[in-house]
């Protein structure tokens, strides 16, 4: 475990070449990374293994949060969105990207490769990762029913 990671990203194949490009940019911005694979181009991969991969590591904090890519950031979100803790969205326009942190809370921020381009992405990265959670009551008491539905659902098992 690195304490210094402010953040994680994953990609399948089809989110890729993006994490590939993004990285540099927002590491130039000053942000520490953990790259959670794919670590090179694998054509058929599939993206719950990265979905899981980076979920786990934003629900064990090691991480306050995480960027999926994926061909549309759908198939990530859904994935990610299985694991405890986690509350991932695709958010493709910039206002969505911070306001789903300020008021809902986004810990991970789905992106699809093969429907924005890289400047686009790096703004919505930026937007989603300065962007703080607005601690007010009627905030706080939706994220609480949020997390008080995922409790119920777990003791359903
Ligand atoms: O977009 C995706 C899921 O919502 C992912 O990138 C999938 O891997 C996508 O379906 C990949 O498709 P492919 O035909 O296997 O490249």
């Amino acid at each position: 475990m690195n304490n210094g990671h402010q953040l994680a990203v994953a990609s399948d194949h089809g989110g890729f070449a993006l994490k590939q490009a993004l990285m540099p940019l927002l590491q130039r911005e000053g942000y520490k990374i953990q790259d959670l694979g794919a670590h090179e181009f694998l054509q058929d991969d599939d993206y719950p293994d990265y979905a899981e991969k980076l979920a786990r590591e934003v629900n064990s904090g090691r991480v306050k949060k995480g960027i999926l890519i994926c061909g549309s950031g759908a198939g990530a979100c859904m994935a990610a969105n299985k694991i405890p803790g986690i509350r991932a969205s695709v958010c493709h326009d910039s206002y969505s990207a911070h306001q789903a942190v300020e008021h809902d809370d986004m810990n991970v921020l789905c992106l699809g490769a093969r429907v924005i381009g890289l400047s686009l992405a790096q703004e919505l990265a930026v937007a989603f990762l300065k962007a703080t959670f607005r601690d007010e009551p009627r905030y706080r008491r939706r994220l609480d029913k949020m997390i008080e539905i995922e409790r119920r659902a777990l003791l359903d098992h």
